[in-house]
């Protein structure tokens, strides 16, 4: 039968018709281990017949001569036959299924004691109830069970379009790049320090300042002694939660007074996409000295704009600037800064990061509070997201409680954020922070004037002329449209992300399903019964688990089809009425099954195993 998963197609047997099973698979055992007369299937209780079946095994050996190909040990037959259960011999193989009477009620079929069918069934659930009702219900149907979510549809049609290319994995997993993304990023969120000096309390792989451990340098020149105040910066991970944060000490630095706390408390309310969040200012003397100590929100994988876009490119023929560290933007030392920066960048690279500061400078303006250090060093860049970064330490480390008009500074500050933000975008398009100084300024406006349109060119000139008064809403309508260009790339991206996400959910979902599997097969004894998990329900679910994993093609390869392994689950999952056959390792025995008794037999078993768990 051909059947479709996740868009690839693939042929596996999964209508079973139980008086005709065709086999073209089948679970890799060994030929016959134990005879017809040795399997004594008419025996009622697994258990009683793996404990018989077990002293008659040990002499012959049959390992011995011909080595198994996938475990050495054999499955014990079920010899429980519940009423209702026909018994067949074809071949020299025999299959269980259910007699006429039976096939169309709930006890559909099973080979476990019948008590435990009966339980099954209580508890099978509307899949179960729906073959009742309707016997002729096509598996289809069923199979995504009553809210259809046990099968992943399958990408979305405007999704399908932006994906690169169709590969097998893709159907399954996130695409590479996306994956290996998240993994830098959490390969960097993980990082620490070795603590090779424990006894040294202010190294910082072993300090506790207030409620954070676990430093991390983010930077690697830790003090900057020609600032005004020396700061440094860690990822620091927060002792009640576990959660990674960027903790900023400002060094040897006393609050000027208690009123800057009102400040704190506005910059902890700012919650933007745009903004580094802060969310706690303390003090401490983990450091030696009267440290203050600002926790933001940890971006892992970020980068400055400084560094993203004005140091030297890896083309500048092996040129570094002696001076780069030290430079700060357009200050007097930036004349200092090699140019070479790379090529220009694309317009609309400029744009989406307009819009982005704008965005994020909007909702500090209105939250009544200043940036103050519109600096490409203090504006971190992750992935494709602009935030301001280190917000409020200009506020605190400027602070004057005996200015008579805070309002008028806090207007003053606004236009000061305005004047820099047009220095930004002057010195990214020029991609050269000289640009931005008074001697070049023509130069520079000349150079957008001839490679970008006049609309960015406006938009720095409206930002420079601080001669009139200017708010950050005038700004939008300078985007204009460009504006409905960005939202449409944000929107796409979000599409595919879910797409993604309804990927990542189906594949949680399997995984909840395997790992159940996983505790209950090969488990070497549960309650001190050594039998446990080849007995019973799960003697059935390790026969599921050698058709999902070690079918075999007719000649004997192994037969390795992800979509066999995603269907399979997916009806155990939905607890569909579909028959599976189920071969016992030695070939002598095959079962026929329902997913639904399955499922049933996977969440008894892993009950009894939940119910044992320490709490
Ligand atoms: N919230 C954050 N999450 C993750 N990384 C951050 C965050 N804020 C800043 N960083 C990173 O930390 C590093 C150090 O930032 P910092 O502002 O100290 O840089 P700097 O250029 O050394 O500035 P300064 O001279 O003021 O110390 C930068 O690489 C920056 O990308």
């Amino acid at each position: 039968m051909k059947t479709s998963v996740n868009g690839l197609t693939s042929t596996s047997n999964m209508n079973i018709a139980p008086a005709a099973p065709i086999t073209p698979l089948k679970t890799n055992g060994r030929s016959s281990l134990l005879s017809n007369e040795n399997s004594p299937t008419n025996q009622l209780d697994p258990q009683q017949s793996q404990q018989q079946q077990q002293p008659q095994q040990q002499p012959q050996q049959p390992h011995d001569k011909t080595p198994p190909r996938m475990t050495p040990h054999n499955s014990p037959i079920p010899t429980a036959i519940p009423p209702g259960v026909h018994q067949e011999n074809v071949g020299g193989t025999i299959y269980f299924y259910m007699t006429a009477n039976h096939t169309s009620g709930q006890t559909s079929c099973s080979v476990v004691n019948s008590e435990t069918v009966l339980n099954h069934h209580s508890s099978v659930n509307v899949v179960s109830g729906a073959v009742v009702t309707n016997n002729s219900t096509p598996t289809s149907m069923l199979y995504g069970g009553v809210g259809g979510h046990h099968v992943y549809p399958g990408p979305a049609s405007n999704v399908i379009s932006m994906q690169p290319k169709s590969q097998l994995s893709s159907a399954f997993f996130m695409p590479d790049d996306m994956r290996m993304e998240i993994q830098a990023r959490n390969e960097i969120a993980n990082l620490m320090l070795e603590a090779h000096d424990n006894t040294n309390p202010t190294n910082p792989a072993v300090m506790e300042v207030g409620n954070y451990h676990s430093l991390y340098p983010l930077e690697p020149q830790t003090i900057h002694p020609k600032l005004p105040c020396p700061s440094s910066t860690y990822k620091a991970t927060n002792s009640t939660t576990g959660i990674k944060y960027c903790l900023r000490r400002l060094h040897a630095f006393r609050l000027p007074s208690l009123k800057c706390m009102t400040l704190v408390d506005k910059w902890k309310q700012l919650q933007h996409s745009n903004v580094v969040q802060l969310r706690e200012v303390f003090t401490t003397k983990a450091f030696g000295d009267n440290s203050l100590i600002l926790i933001y929100d940890y971006h892992p994988g970020s980068q400055t704009l400084f560094s993203k876009y004005f140091t030297p490119s890896q083309d500048s023929n092996g040129y570094t600037d002696p001076f780069g560290g030290e430079a700060r933007p357009f200050s007097h030392k930036s004349n200092l800064q090699r140019t070479v920066n790379g090529p220009l960048l694309p317009e609309s690279t400029i744009w989406a990061i307009i819009m982005q500061l704008t965005a994020g400078l909007r909702a500090i303006h209105q939250a009544g509070l200043a940036c103050r250090q519109l600096d490409p060093t203090k504006i971190i860049v992750t992935g494709k997201r602009i935030r301001f970064s280190f917000l409020g330490i200009s506020d605190l480390v400027s602070f004057d409680p005996n200015h008579a008009n805070q309002l008028a500074v806090l207007h003053m500050h606004q236009q000061e954020d305005l004047t820099q933000l047009g220095k930004l975008v002057l010195a990214l398009a020029c991609r050269c922070l000289q640009s931005v100084q008074r001697d070049n300024f023509q130069t520079s406006i000349e150079l957008v004037s001839r490679q970008y349109s006049s609309d960015l060119r406006n938009f720095i000139l409206f930002l420079f002329n601080s001669a009139q008064r200017r708010s950050v809403t005038d700004l939008m309508p300078m985007i204009g449209a460009r504006f409905y260009t960005q939202l449409d790339a944000l929107q796409s991206q979000c599409d595919m992300q879910e797409d993604e996400l309804a990927k990542e959910t189906e594949n949680g979902r399997l995984y909840r399903i395997l790992i159940k599997l996983g505790c209950i097969n090969e488990r070497p004894d549960f309650n001190l019964d050594v039998t446990w998990s080849e007995t019973g329900d799960r003697y059935m679910l390790k026969l599921f688990r050698d058709y999902l994993f070690h079918s075999v093609t007719e000649d004997g390869r192994p037969w390795l089809d992800h979509a066999h392994i995603v269907q399979c689950l997916n009806k155990l999952d939905a607890g569909t009425m579909e028959k599976v056959q189920l071969m016992s390792r030695d070939e002598q025995s095959i079962l026929i099954v329902t997913y639904a008794e399955l499922k049933n037999c996977l969440e008894n078993a892993f009950s009894e195993l939940v119910a044992q768990a320490p709490s």
